[in-house]
Parts: structure tokens; sequence; C-alpha cells
């Protein structure tokens, strides 16, 4: 029996790779390097900073600016995302989203926030469904990022139940793989890639019954 669900939140709860994308894009060309889709990809479910040395990696500029000239940089990519994100209004928040949060309350079922995103509480606020959730991970106080597990043992714990006890909802493979590191359900949410490691996989979340999870 399961008790509690963990949600990742950018693939999953609404889509804003585009938005990553658009404002990782903009920096990379002001450095003269060049990213592209297939390179975006790369940069799901990783932090800030990480898709920062991932971006310079790319340019082969690695070893070229300083901690705090990377600071500036990713703050800066933070400021036009944030930006970006002024226009995200409910009907952004991928299809099924709502229907599936109203009957995991309406089954009394706590629901948590395990996002890498350090501007998941705005998101959340901006899509109008920062209620429905009962906690939301701080990933500021995380140690590791996905694929470890820690974010996600954390948000079980948050929402008072065991990783076992939890189904986790995740559309990248390194968060498939840190849900199933910790013993939690798996369900892949596919978007581009497929998540031949989640237990269950769907396109969208209305395809899911919170009654059939509860039993899994
Ligand atoms: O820059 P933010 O909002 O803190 O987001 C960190 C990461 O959050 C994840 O949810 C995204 O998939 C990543 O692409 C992003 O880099
Ligand atoms: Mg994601």
């Amino acid at each position: 029996m399961k008790k509690g669900f963990v949600f990742d939140l950018d693939g999953v709860i609404t889509d804003t790779a585009n938005l990553h994308y658009i404002a990782w894009k903009d920096l990379a060309a002001m450095l003269d390097i060049e990213i592209d889709l297939v390179f975006n990809e790369k940069l799901k479910g990783i932090s800030r900073m990480d898709s920062l040395e991932k971006i310079l990696a790319h340019g082969g500029k690695e070893n070229d600016f300083s901690l705090a000239q990377k600071e500036t940089l990713a703050e800066e990519k933070n400021k036009h995302y944030v930006e970006l994100l002024q226009d995200l209004t409910p009907k952004d928040l991928l299809t099924g989203v709502k229907e599936f949060l109203d009957s995991a309350r309406s089954n009394q079922v706590p629901c948590v926030v395990a996002s890498a995103s350090k501007n998941a509480p705005f998101i959340l606020q901006k899509l109008e469904v920062y209620d429905m959730f009962d906690a939301i991970v701080d990933p500021s106080t995380l140690s590791k990022g996905k694929p470890d597990p820690e974010i996600f043992i954390r948000a079980a714990e948050a929402i008072h139940v065991s990783p076992e006890e939890a189904v986790g909802f995740e559309d990248a493979k390194a968060g498939i793989e840190g849900i199933k590191a910790c013993g939690m359900f798996a369900v892949g949410v596919e978007t581009t890639e497929p998540l031949e490691q989640a237990d269950l996989r769907v396109k969208h979340l209305n395809e899911l019954s919170v009654a059939d999870l509860l039993q899994k």
C-alpha cells in the first residue's frame, strides 16, 4: 500500500525545459558557445550550476572562469529565466495534472515536490497549485543532486512516509534512477526519452488512477 506522492516539477507538472533552454542559449551565445535542443536534453533534472559546468565544458571553456564568475553567470541566466516565468499561467499545467492532484487531495494522499529548481515555489504559485502540496524540498539544503536519491528520501520524510510507501513521478532518467535507488515506486512521465527503469510508464498523468496507484 502506498501512502504518499513525490513529484518532480519540470517535465511532470509543467514544461519549463524550453524556457531554461532560451535562457541558457542566450547566455552560452554571449560566451561564444553554441547549444542546441539535443544538448538541452542533458540539462534536464540537473542543478543550475551543474548545467553551467556542462555548457562550459561543451564549449571547451571549463577552466576559463573562477567560481565567483560562474556564480555571476548562473545568476544572470536565472534572472532571464525568471523573466520568462512571469508569463506562466494555470494553462501551462501539463495534461491531467490538475485532475490528478485534485484526486490525490480527495483521497487524502500527501503530495510533495522534489525538484532541483530553486524557483519551484514561484512556479507552483504561478500555476496556482502551490496549496495542493504539503511540502517542497529545498534543493539548496541537499548535498547531492539527482541521480542521488537524497532529494527523494527527504521528500518522503517531509510527508512522513517511508520511501517504500511513496510513489515518485519523474520525466528524467536521472530522476527515475534516484527514485529506484531508495526503493520508491517509479512512474516515468515520458516526454522525449524512454524511461525503461520506471515501474510504470505514461505520457500524461490522466492515464493514471490515484486509487490504483495506492494499491501498488
Ligand atoms: O535554475 P533552477 O530554477 O534552480 O533549476 C534547476 C534545475 O531544475 C530542474 O528541474 C530542471 O530540469 C533543470 O533544467 C534546472 O537546471
Ligand atoms: Mg524533470
